[in-house]
Formats: structure tokens, sequence, C-alpha cells
């Protein structure tokens, strides 16, 4: 169920084309490139169609074969701003065609999308052959697996896949000698909370003010009374950063579902006739009290980004201070912005005798 104005919302925010991988036209670009890689059918187009397009999950059993590399800009907000190369199933590395050199060198995340329902096998030869490659040309990738499909499989069942899928995998590299390259796992599933997790976590590897943010919400909450913070992009609804207490995944889907409560309400009530205004902005705030004396409390940070809160109910009776403490956050936060910004500028003014990196 997408409300009326969400669709334009998140139109606005993207820009979707097909690319073929013959050179690249954007080498200079500065955005970091998440790859997404595997076999056939395991599921890498859905995972970018219902974390970035709000598909829903039913809605990929019709989705195509993918048979040329799409490419999509992600660039919600400053710090949430890369490309997402979709790769389809099968990529021959000895095509001449195919100049995976150039991919690789630009990339900052090679998901690898292992179908756990599925015999895999042959999806680990070719992770250990993609891997491989892949970091004789840029060892400073992050190799992120995807044990994905999960939903069929008991809590058990899933332990025990992870458990093998990660001895194999670093069985085959310590056998070629390559012990040093460093694999996440994941467990996911499009049907539920996990992939949006685990892309947050991918994500966050590639925002080098990740230290910085978590220290301005650890600063915010042991000042506020709040027990939890977490750095919302509404859109992708991917989280940022969050303080350094763990994250429990209840938590984590309790945000979510404020996010889309917030944003559907918005967008059915709260747009005065206008149908291109925004359900999300300087005005955008929620408190809900849930039935065990938590407080979930929601304000807009910038025009992407929300802080999302957990506290107790008799914390909340200081909202004055948490207002101010969060007026002094966000000004934080426009300043680590500007500091990107005046960086980035300086990088792409050819004028500027500053080595080029990415940030
Ligand atoms: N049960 C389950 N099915 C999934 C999940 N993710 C994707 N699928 C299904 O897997 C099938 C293949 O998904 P695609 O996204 O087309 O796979 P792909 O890897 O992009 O395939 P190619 O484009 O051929 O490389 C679809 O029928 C999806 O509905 C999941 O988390 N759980």
């Amino acid at each position: 169920r997408v409300a009326p104005a969400l669709g334009t919302y998140l139109s606005s925010h993207k820009i979707k084309d097909g690319f073929s991988p013959v050179r690249d036209p954007f080498s200079s670009e500065v955005k970091p490139r998440i790859l997404l890689m595997g076999l056939r059918r395991s599921g890498k187009s859905s995972i970018q169609k219902v974390v970035f397009h709000k598909m829903s999950p039913n809605e990929t059993l019709f989705l195509e074969s993918t048979n040329k590399i799409c490419r999509e800009d992600v660039s919600n907000s400053s710090f949430v701003s890369f490309q997402i190369w979709d790769f389809p199933g099968q990529i021959d590395f000895f095509d001449p065609t195919f100049d995976y050199e150039m991919i690789f060198r630009g990339t900052g995340a090679l998901i690898f999308v292992i179908d756990s329902q599925d015999d895999y096998v042959e999806a680990l030869s070719r992770l250990h052959l993609t891997v491989t490659r892949a970091y004789k040309v840029n060892p400073d990738i992050n190799f992120e697996v995807f044990i994905h499909k999960v939903d069929g499989l008991s809590d058990d069942h899933k332990i025990e896949k992870q458990r093998d899928i990660h001895k194999r995998a670093n069985d085959d590299l310590a056998d070629a000698g390559l012990e040093r390259i460093h694999l996440s796992f994941y467990l996911t599933s499009i049907y539920d909370h996990s992939i949006f997790e685990a892309f947050s976590k991918v994500v966050q590897k590639l925002i080098p003010q990740l230290p910085t943010l978590e220290n301005l919400l650890n600063i915010f909450i042991s000042n506020s009374g709040i027990e939890k913070a977490f750095l919302f992009d509404v859109v992708s609804k991917i989280y940022i950063a969050t303080d350094s207490s763990p994250v429990d995944m209840q938590t984590y889907e309790l945000c979510c579902d404020m996010i889309d409560v917030v944003i559907d309400i918005s967008c059915i009530y709260g747009l005065s006739g206008d149908e291109a205004g925004s359900p999300y902005d300087k005005e955008s705030m929620a408190i809900i009290h849930l039935n065990n004396t938590t407080v979930m409390y929601l304000k807009e940070v910038t025009k992407f980004l929300a802080l999302v809160c957990f506290l107790r109910e008799e914390s909340f009776e200081r909202k004055g201070l948490i207002d101010y403490n969060f007026h002094c956050f966000k000004k934080a936060i426009e300043e680590v912005f500007d500091v990107r910004l005046k960086v980035q500028r300086m990088m792409l003014n050819p004028n500027t005798c500053l080595m080029k990196r990415r940030i």
C-alpha cells in the first residue's frame, strides 16, 4: 500500500538508468559504488526493488531476469549517497567486453547474494572467484555476503547454514593463501526487516563520518535520558548511525513502522491540495506512546534524515530538555554536512592542488 503522493516523493529522490559495462563515463564521480552480485535468481533485483523502490516482496515474484548491468544513483542525502549496480546472474570474467577492472576499481562494497534455499556449492565457487578477482584489483572493497531467502528456514537451520557457508568460504580463501580477505555475513530476507538492517550495516561502512555521528548520538542520548536513538534515511529506512548500545531487531522494526505511519498519514492528511508537496519536511515530528511505558519520538534532522528515539515515559516529562539537546545535535550534524560539502567542492575544483580521494 503506497499513499498517493509517496510515489512522487520517492521518485523525486532517485534517478534510474540502464547501463552497459563497456566504459565508465562516470569514473570521476565521488559516489561510492555498491555492487550486487550472485547467481541467477538469487534475489539481487528483488533486494534492490524492495529496499529502494518500496516494492512489496510479493511483487518480486514477477520480476524478469536482469540481462544487463543496471545502475542506480541513490542520493537521498550527503551521507547516504551511492550508486548500486545490479548485475545479471552469470558474469563471465573472461568476456573481453566486460571491463571488471574498471568496475572493481571504483567499488566501495561488493554484496554477494547466496540463495539459502538452493544448493549453494556453485554459489560458493562463484563467490570465491568474484572475491579474489575483485581483491586483486581493489583490496579496499568491503566484501558482504547475504545469505538470502532465509524466511523459509527455522532459527536453528539459519544458524547452521550461516556456520557452514562461513566455514566453506573462508576455507576456500585460506587454501588460496588469501586469509587476509575479510568476508562479513548476514542472514537476509525481503519478507522481514533483515534486508534493511543488513543494508544499513553495508552503507554505514561507507560513511566516513560514522564515528562522529555515533559520538554525537551518544552525547545526545546520555544528556537527554534517552535509551536508544537511530538516525534514519527516511526514504530507504536505512539507519545510517545509532548510539553505541546494541541494536535489537524489534526496536529497529518499530522505527521502520513509525516512519511508515508518519509518511503515510502525512501523505493522506498532511498535504494541502498541493500534490507536489513533500510529506516530510521541517515540521515533521511524531510521538507514539507504547503500552509498555516506552515513548517513541521522531524528529526531522535534515531534508532526508530523521532521528527516532526510544525513552521511558518519565524521561519524556523533560521534553523541553530533550528538544534543546536535539537542537544542539541538529546544529552539529549540519556542521558535519558543511565540512563534507566544502571538501567535496574543493576536490571537484580542477584548480585545487588536493589529491583526488574518495570521501
Ligand atoms: N522466499 C524468498 N524469495 C525471494 C527473496 N528474495 C527474492 N526472492 C525471489 O527470488 C526470485 C528471483 O529474484 P530476482 O530478484 O529476480 O533474482 P536475481 O538475482 O535478480 O535474478 P537475475 O536477474 O536472473 O540474476 C523471485 O521470484 C523473488 O520473488 C526472499 O528473501 N525470500
